[in-house]
């Protein structure tokens, strides 16, 4: 099944449903696996049935893959270093995972948030906390659901480095007859993607709770992306990546989707769910929750406006019911399509 030449030896650490998914996808492309789980019970599991019951019920792992809940013996002799918790905690988690981590090791990043209070991406605290420089960095990001990843349904991802020749060594080893990498050299714009389009998934739930149809969800979508173009634009991305498989690509698959949890979570916030209601039913992350707060801390800095994420901010806030935030979204003064914000 491998596209990737050869063996290698790989850690994933967090086995949620991406980090689960991801692992299978490896496995596929000819890796042996060591899965980190919080858990030692899921370990267990895992190891015993090849199944991670807890978030991808049904779906058999390769024998390639196996758990554990120490993080020096999952990467010992790791060649790739594959990073799947909620943003919000990796900075903590890392700290105590980096002097396990070999120095050769390329480090990939699945997450899709922004800290909250220092507003940095998840490759710039991968390079605070390991020390390690861009060189060893990458991200992978793209309309990627982890159920239908897991599933071998087919899907398009993108892998992000800093150098063409780094995006290409991870493109081959995650590359499956059914997972399809591309390489991009814009780090940031594919990170901005995957951040922001989570809150616009939020929003676009929202909608959906309401009650209201495609033309609401197509419109949010839409506009959501021009306001994540404008804030990835002055954060020096590339334009071209928003509307490729990091941005419009995810951004179409996620507020589509009833398997996203942040489009769920904003479809209970619009059904009239407090925000503690909506979390407390979902065992699983739904990053935009935070983000929303992180990313309009970016845009203040950079001085972009951007109505959809600071309207969802106010609602997670407690500050807006959906009713009153439609009503603020939709009174905001007439623009242009182009450079109006
Ligand atoms: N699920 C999906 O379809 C996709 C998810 N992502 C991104 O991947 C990242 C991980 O998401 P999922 O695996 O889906 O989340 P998840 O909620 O399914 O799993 C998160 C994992 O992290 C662990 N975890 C939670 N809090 C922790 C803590 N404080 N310390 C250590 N471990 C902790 C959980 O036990 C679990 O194993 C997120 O940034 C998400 O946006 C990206 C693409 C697809
Ligand atoms: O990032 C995702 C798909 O690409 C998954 O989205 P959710 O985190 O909203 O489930």
């Amino acid at each position: 099944m491998a596209v990737h030449d050869g063996s290698f030896r790989a850690a994933v650490f967090g086995a949620g449903s991406w980090g689960t998914a991801f692992a299978l996808v490896l496995a596929d492309a000819g890796a042996d696996v060591v899965l980190w789980a919080r858990r030692q019970e899921l370990c267990d599991a895992i190891n015993q049935e090849h199944v991670n019951a807890d978030y991808l019920p049904g779906i058999v792992l390769p024998d390639q893959v196996r758990a554990t809940h120490d993080a020096e013996e999952a990467a010992a002799g790791a060649d790739l270093v594959v990073l799947a918790v909620p943003s919000q905690c990796l900075r903590a988690n890392l700290a105590g995972w980096s002097a396990f981590l070999p120095p050769a090791a390329i480090l990939v990043s699945l997450m899709k948030g922004i800290e909250l209070g220092t507003a940095k991406r998840m490759s710039e605290v991968i390079g605070e906390v390991t020390g390690s420089g861009p060189e060893r960095i990458s991200v992978v990001s793209g309309p990627n659901l982890a159920r239908e990843i897991a599933g071998r349904q087919p899907a398009a991802s993108v892998v992000a480095a800093h150098t063409e020749e780094l995006a290409q060594r991870v493109q081959a080893m995650c590359h499956t007859p059914h997972f399809r990498p591309y390489t991009n050299t814009d780090v940031l714009g594919t990170e901005m993607g995957g951040a922001v389009k989570n809150v616009i998934a939020l929003a676009v739930g929202i909608a959906v709770g309401l009650g209201f149809g495609d033309n609401a969800r197509a419109s949010v979508i839409t506009r959501g992306l021009a306001e994540t173009a404008r804030l990835g634009q002055a954060l020096g991305a590339d334009p071209y990546t928003f509307s490729g498989l990091a941005g419009l690509g995810d951004l179409v698959a996620t507020c589509s989707s009833p398997l996203s949890r942040n489009r769920t979570f904003g479809e209970r916030l619009g059904e009239g769910m407090s925000v503690g209601e909506a979390a407390a039913i979902s065992r699983q992350v739904a990053e935009g929750v935070k983000s929303c707060e992180s990313i309009l801390d970016l845009a203040g800095r950079a001085g972009v406006d951007m109505p959809i994420v600071e309207h969802v901010a106010r609602m997670v806030r407690g500050d807006f019911t959906p009713q009153d935030m439609l009503r603020s979204l939709l009174s905001r003064s007439a623009k242009p399509e182009r450079h109006g914000h």
